[in-house]
């Protein structure tokens, strides 16, 4: 009997959750595991590699057991995972030389000025797609190199590997110091600042720039490849060898997963942070409006399919703040009900530029801020001005995207944690004037990465296959007059302004 199921590893921001799929793309196992924020200083994020690993372990068993099946049962497995974090492992024991710096982690500020300072924002701009910004990869590295002990020579020497944290699972879960592969696919290795989006290999000028090895680098291919991956190995955490056939960033994985395969369409996946990502083909367009010019991805044997992104940092962060700083509310999903206490916003407006800006500002200097206070505002009033900045945000982005593109959204589909907010996604529909509209399976990263593996091995034959799995589950209608979204829209552009010039960077 043929395996009748795939599996995807999805290692997010938050937490790694393994899932598994049917031929119809239906839910039939997951298992989810948090994993600690380390704060260590204003505006540093950090991960630990190794208990991000030990978490994966423990999802994939969980998942398996929960489902009453073995690894025998699955055809293929995907890795999908938060984009741009990265690590750096001495290849000998398996030990990272420092913890994950994750995407929101602004410790490379100063790296990012200097980019542009010393006339390199072009070259990165049109190479890589991405402006010199602490969010990616390449700025990471180089602050690793330069200040941890005895990195640069063991990089030298060839004693450092460099990965995101789909690189670094691939690598342990095909054997780790024994024999474990090294490689990433473009979707990833296209938000490092280090790849070229047209050779789609990484590029000496740019590598000379920061200044990195080029032996520290995964190999790069397709997102979706039967070869090039392996096998998870026969030891933990699955007990029998599984082809992984499929790798992408969390992003892209979420357009696959959500069947945005032509030209034009798009999706906004909710999670941590916000990120739209407009299918623009097999075609480079250059951003002039503050949106990253990413890889969506690639098939193999197929060309890459490019995509025009608006990253947006805090989001659902804003309701994590909410719960772990604030204290306002004891869960996320309590934040609903509490914006519910209140008929609109009070005036007021939340800006959470807790890691600076970014899409379509691009601000490092940027810093949150509560704008329009008076006595009357209650906590009914922060947590609504929290779930509108989500929406707001993303009207930011939808205009970028709208003036890059020429494309208009006849419907907003979308994904991720914070859709399960019914409030949420009626203030999106509110504030774009655009109906939005959630899938019946909302995991649409684990799926998309289950995608990319199981059409690697031919459990799913070609898109259009995958394009029929698709079944809209809700949908919320614009309700607002467009007086109100007008001046709605005007008034955060006034919170916006107050946030910029607030931290000096050198
Ligand atoms: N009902 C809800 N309302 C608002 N935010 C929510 C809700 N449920 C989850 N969230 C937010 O969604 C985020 C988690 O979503 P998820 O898609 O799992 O993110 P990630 O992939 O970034 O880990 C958290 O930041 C959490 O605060
Ligand atoms: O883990 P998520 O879902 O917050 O996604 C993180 C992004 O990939 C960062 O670019």
């Amino acid at each position: 009997m043929m395996p009748e199921f795939v599996g995807a590893v999805d290692q997010g921001t938050t937490s790694t959750r393994f899932m598994i799929f049917d031929h119809a793309g239906n839910e039939v196992a997951k298992h989810q595991l948090e994993h600690q924020q380390i704060l260590p200083r204003s505006g540093w994020v950090e991960h630990d590699p190794v208990e991000i690993w030990e978490r994966t372990n423990t999802v994939i068993q969980n998942a398996l057991r929960d489902g009453g099946l073995s690894a025998s049962d699955l055809r293929a497995i995907g890795i999908t995972n938060q984009r741009e974090t990265t690590v750096v492992w001495d290849p000998r024991t398996g030990r990272p030389y420092y913890n994950a710096i994750v995407w929101q982690d602004t410790r490379t500020d100063s790296i990012a000025a200097a980019l542009e300072r010393d006339g390199h924002g072009d070259t990165i701009r049109h190479k890589a797609g991405l402006p010199p910004a602490t969010y990616f990869s390449g700025g990471k590295i180089k602050w690793l190199l330069e200040n941890v002990d005895g990195l640069r020579e063991a990089a030298e020497a060839g004693h450092a590997l460099f990965g995101n944290t789909d690189a670094w699972v691939l690598w342990n879960l095909t054997g780790g110091p024994n024999g474990g592969i090294h490689a990433t696919d473009v979707t990833n290795a296209s938000r490092t600042m280090l790849m070229n989006l047209e050779t789609l290999d990484w590029d000496d000028e740019l590598l000379g720039i920061f200044g990195i090895p080029r032996s520290m680098l995964p190999a790069i291919h397709p997102s979706s490849d039967p070869e090039a991956f392996g096998q998870a190995r026969t030891s933990r955490p699955l007990g029998a060898a599984v082809p992984i056939t499929g790798v992408l960033g969390d992003q892209h994985a979420a357009t696959v997963g959500q069947v945005c395969f032509s030209p034009g369409e798009a999706k906004n996946t909710y999670g941590t942070g916000n990120f739209l990502v407009l299918n623009t083909g097999t075609e480079l367009v250059r951003s002039q409006n503050g949106l990253l010019t990413t890889v969506a991805y690639q098939f193999a044997g197929s060309p890459a399919v490019y995509a025009l992104e608006g990253s947006i940092a805090v989001t659902g962060a804003a309701v994590q703040w909410l719960r772990d700083q604030l204290k306002i509310i004891g869960s996320a999903p309590d934040s609903e009900q509490l914006a519910r206490s209140v008929e609109d916003n009070g005036g007021m407006y939340f800006v959470p530029a807790f890691s600076g800006l970014f899409a379509p500002y691009w601000r490092s200097d940027a810093r949150g801020a509560i704008v329009g206070l008076s006595r009357y505002n209650t906590g009914g009033h922060i947590a609504r001005a929290t779930l509108e900045a989500i929406c707001y945000q993303s009207r930011d982005v939808v205009e970028a995207m709208e003036q890059d593109s020429g494309v208009h959204l006849d419907v907003l589909k979308v994904d991720g944690g914070v859709t399960a907010n019914d409030l949420c996604m009626q203030i999106q529909a509110d504030v774009l004037g655009v109906p939005v509209s959630r899938p019946v399976v909302a995991e649409t990263t684990a799926l998309g990465a289950a995608y990319a593996a199981g059409l690697a091995t031919g459990f799913w034959s070609d898109e259009n296959e995958l394009r029929s799995h698709w079944q809209e589950s809700k949908r919320w209608e614009p309700s607002w007059d467009e007086d109100r979204r007008r001046q709605g829209y005007e008034d955060w552009k006034r919170a916006v302004e107050r946030t910029l010039d607030w931290v000096k960077v050198n």
